[in-house]
C-alpha cells in the first residue's frame, strides 16, 4: 500500500477511535432509550439498550448496547433524524464507510477468484452508491461480574454478505466448523487487522458451500474481563435489488479426508469428482494449481 493510503488509513483509525468513545459516552449520557429508539424508523437502524433481547432458553437478556447506522443514512443525512453526536461525526463516518466498503470489495473480488466466478460478480452486487442496507454498528459491552460466563450478545450468524469487525479486546467466540455446539473458541484480535466474517447472503449465493459461522460475544478472557469492550462493525449487505439465490456457473474445488465425504459433495452439491482433492496429502496444492492453470 502506498504511504498516502497508509496515512489515510491511520487518520480514519484515529478519528474512529475518538468517535467510538465519544459516541458511546454521549449516547449513554443524553439518551432516554425510548426517544432514541424512535429516532430512526427503519428496523435495525437505531439504538438498542442493554437487555432488550432475550438470548437463551433460560430467559437471560443480552448485556450490550449498540447503535446501528445505515450506510444510506450516512451518505444522505438531510432527511434523517439521528442523535447529534452521530450527525456531527459524519466527517469520520463517511471516510470510514468508504474504507470499510473498499475492504469489503477487496474480499468480494478475492472470493470471485476462489469461486471461479467472473471478475466483479460479487462486487457488482455491492456498489457503494446503490441503495443497500449496509450497517455501521457501534457496540459497547460493560464488564460483567467476575465469573459470569454468559454470552453478552445472542449466538447468531450475520445477515449480510461480509462483516468487518474492529475489535481491540477479546470476547468474540465462534464454534469452529468441526466443533460441537458447546465448543466455543475465542477469536483473538490482531492489532492493525480487522476480523472478517461471512454472512448468510454468501451461504445463499454459494448454495451452502461457504459457511456463515455461528458467533457470540462473552466476557473477554483474563484481565481484559475488567474492561469495557467497544467494537465497531461494518456489516456489508447486497444491494436492495439483488435476489437472494445461488449463482450458476461457478467451479467449486474442495478437499476431503475420505471417499465417503467426496461422495457426499458429489451427490448433494454436484461437484465433479476431478475437482475434489485429498486433504490428507499436501499434493492437493499442486493438483489445484495445475487445475487453475489449465482452466479457460
Ligand atoms: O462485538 C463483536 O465483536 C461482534 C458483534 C457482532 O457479532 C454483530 O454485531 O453482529
Ligand atoms: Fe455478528
Amino acid at each position: 500500500m502506498d504511504t498516502r493510503a497508509e496515512a489515510n488509513k491511520r487518520c480514519v483509525a484515529r478519528g474512529l477511535e475518538q468517535f467510538v468513545l465519544r459516541a458511546t459516552e454521549s449516547l449513554q449520557a443524553n439518551r432516554t432509550e425510548s426517544t432514541l429508539a424512535r429516532a430512526i424508523s427503519i428496523a435495525g437502524f437505531r439504538y438498542k439498550g442493554i437487555g432488550e433481547t432475550i438470548i437463551d432458553k433460560d430467559g437471560n437478556r443480552d448485556q450490550l448496547k449498540l447503535y446501528g447506522l445505515a450506510k444510506d443514512h450516512i451518505f444522505e443525512t438531510e432527511d434523517v433524524s439521528m442523535p447529534a453526536v452521530l450527525k456531527e461525526s459524519m466527517s469520520t463516518l463517511r471516510p470510514f464507510n468508504e474504507l470499510a466498503h473498499s475492504g469489503l470489495t477487496t474480499i468480494l473480488d478475492r472470493l470471485d477468484g476462489l469461486l471461479d466466478l467472473p471478475a466483479g460478480t460479487l462486487a457488482n452486487k455491492h456498489r457503494i452508491m446503490e441503495p443497500m442496507e449496509c450497517q455501521t454498528r457501534i457496540l459497547k459491552y460493560p464488564p460483567q461480574p467476575t465469573g459470569d460466563h454468559r454470552a453478552s450478545i445472542v449466538p447468531h450468524t450475520d445477515f449480510g454478505s461480509v462483516t468487518l469487525l474492529l475489535d481491540k479486546l477479546g470476547g468474540l467466540q465462534v464454534i469452529p466448523p468441526k466443533g460441537d455446539s458447546t465448543a466455543w473458541e475465542y477469536v483473538r484480535p490482531v492489532p492493525g487487522f480487522c476480523i472478517m466474517n461471512l454472512g448468510d447472503a454468501m451461504v445463499k449465493f454459494t448454495r451452502g458451500l461457504l459457511r456463515s459461522n455461528l458467533h457470540r460475544v462473552t466476557n473477554p478472557p483474563g484481565a481484559q474481563a475488567q474492561c469495557t469492550r467497544f467494537s465497531l462493525a461494518y456489516i456489508g449487505r447486497p444491494e436492495d435489488s439483488i435476489i437472494m439465490k445461488g449463482f450458476d456457473g461457478a467451479s467449486i474445488f474442495a478437499t476431503v479426508g475420505s471417499e465417503e465425504k467426496a461422495k457426499h459433495l458429489i451427490d448433494v452439491y454436484g461437484i465433479p469428482r476431478e475437482n475434489i482433492f485429498n486433504s490428507r496429502e499436501t499434493s492437493f496444492y499442486d493438483d489445484l494449481m495445475e487445475k487453475q492453470q489449465t482452466r479457460e
